[in-house]
């Protein structure tokens, strides 16, 4: 199944083999494609959205007071266009991002050289445990699609589990106020983990991807109640290129409604190797082996990672 623009929907209530053969598909294809029948009830995704938009509309002094204490952290409130994710990806001269954000992890602590204390609001009653449940709720779907990655890639389920223990897996709120003007909000980029789970609002034709084949840049319009999945830089390695990460970014369209979209991106333990499947060397790994934690320090480093 596709939408309008090609996108792959995989529909989990069908059968573990039939999802899994959608998966692959898509991941082959484009390294993207949207969940539907996923198991994130939608009152907590309308909740989320709820609980944004109080914690967007506070007084800045108030978001100030959600600073990390850590400047360097990625956790709680970072100010509108303070951050440049081209400069992440190594390109020097575009703007910052036009967007605040709000980031945590999760709920239970963690003993992983990435883990950081999350900080919240206190004027907002309900933000915290909505957050918390959603991280949950989220976590236990990232169980269900790593079980479906290994059924399609003939590997043991254990191994994903065994390498993400102490993931530091982190929840970005993004908010791109209104602006009356056509900047991009997003630049492009690949995220460097194993995949994302996106819940986008309906702005339309907002988020874009690279569809390989023609190089044209694709919008991501939701399914109703659905979420997107977009695959990292980690599960390209992982795949020895087979599965492709997904290069996207958020364009100016429809800058002149607010946009909101919640990133949970999933990580793996600091010191989990990331080493080509053995079902998926063929000819050869392209890449050495590498520690998650050493492959995102170099990804920040703009340095060619291990490349064979
Ligand atoms: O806002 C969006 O839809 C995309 C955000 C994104 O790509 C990211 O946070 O990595
Ligand atoms: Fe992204």
């Amino acid at each position: 199944m596709k939408d309008s623009n090609g996108i792959a929907i995989v529909d989990m209530s069908l059968s573990a083999a039939e999802v899994a053969r959608d998966i692959s598909q898509a991941c082959e294809s484009s390294g993207c494609f949207h969940l539907i029948n996923h198991t994130v009830p939608p009152t907590l995704l309308a909740d989320v959205m709820k609980e944004m938009d109080k914690f967007f509309s506070l007084p800045l002094e108030d978001k100030q007071k959600c600073f990390p204490l850590n400047p360097s952290d990625d956790r709680g409130y970072s100010a509108f266009a303070t951050q440049n994710i081209a400069a992440f990806m190594g390109r020097r001269n575009e703007p910052n991002d036009p967007v605040e954000k709000f980031a945590y992890s999760s709920p239970t602590p963690l003993v992983d050289a990435y883990t950081s204390p999350n900080v919240w609001p206190s004027q907002l009653p309900n933000f915290r445990s909505t957050m918390e449940d959603y991280f949950f709720a989220v976590k236990g779907l990232t169980k269900k699609l790593f079980d479906l990655f290994a059924l399609a890639l003939k590997i043991d389920p254990e191994y994903f589990s065994t390498r993400t223990t102490t993931a530091p897996n982190c929840v970005k709120l993004n908010h791109y106020p209104a602006m009356f003007k056509a900047a991009g909000r997003f630049g492009e980029h690949t995220d460097s983990c194993s995949f994302t789970i996106l819940f986008i609002d309906s702005t339309p034709n907002a988020l874009k991807i690279r569809m390989p084949e023609k190089q044209e840049w694709i919008p991501v319009n939701p399914q109703l109640n659905g979420l997107f999945v977009n695959l990292g830089d980690v599960l390209q390695r992982w795949t020895n290129d087979k599965w492709l990460a997904t290069p996207h970014r958020v364009d100016g369209q429809g800058n002149a409604t607010d946009r909101k979209s919640v990133a949970f991106f999933v990580m793996l333990s600091s010191s989990a190797e990331i080493e080509c499947f053995p079902s998926c060397v063929g000819d050869g790994a392209k890449y050495e082996p590498i520690t998650f934690y050493d492959f995102v320090q170099k990804k920040i480093e703009g340095l060619q990672i291990g490349l064979k």
